[in-house]
């Protein structure tokens, strides 16, 4: 029987840059991602989200706008992770190292896919529209995607 994890995923916008942060340990370290963890036993995703976007680049957001839903399965895992995707353009502060993120912004015609998840090339493109989207992705090891569905979603 699959287990499913929620986790949290925000992507910041401020006008044409994205925020991204280069992930400094654990899971998917050393590959830019947006910020995000784990959802715990006593927070709704929404709070989570807050809270992981606060401790990982110090950014305070009091709305989050939801962008979209990911699975991700990966090959003798018997997790399967649900990424709940939010977006905004309004926050407080100034993107702050932490010791999970190193964030920088970057122009949407710059974005480093090659050092990021190998799914994001596929997803971003109906972030940046700001169509909702849903996708199911099958993961050998990290970087090897077996297959894949994606679609927007009204
Ligand atoms: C497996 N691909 C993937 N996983 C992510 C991502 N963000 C958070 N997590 C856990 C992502 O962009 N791709």
């Amino acid at each position: 029987m699959t287990k499913t994890k929620l986790y949290t995923l925000a992507l910041i916008r401020n006008n044409s840059d994205v925020l991204l942060g280069m992930k400094k340990r654990g899971f998917g370290v050393g590959r830019w991602n947006g910020f995000g963890g784990k959802v715990h036993s006593n927070e709704t995703v929404l709070e989570a989200a807050k809270r992981e976007l606060h401790e990982e680049s110090g950014l305070i957001v009091n709305e989050l706008q939801e962008a979209g839903l990911l699975k991700f399965e990966f090959i003798g895992e018997p997790e399967i992770m649900e990424v709940h995707v939010f977006t905004t353009n309004k926050f407080e502060g100034t993107p702050a190292e932490s010791e999970e993120m190193r964030p920088q912004w970057f122009p949407i015609s710059e974005i480093p896919f090659d050092d990021m998840w190998p799914d994001d090339i596929l997803w971003f493109p109906f972030l940046l529209k700001g169509q909702k989207f849903s996708g199911y992705f099958k993961f050998k090891g990290h970087s090897e995607i077996l297959d894949y569905t994606l679609e927007p979603e009204c």
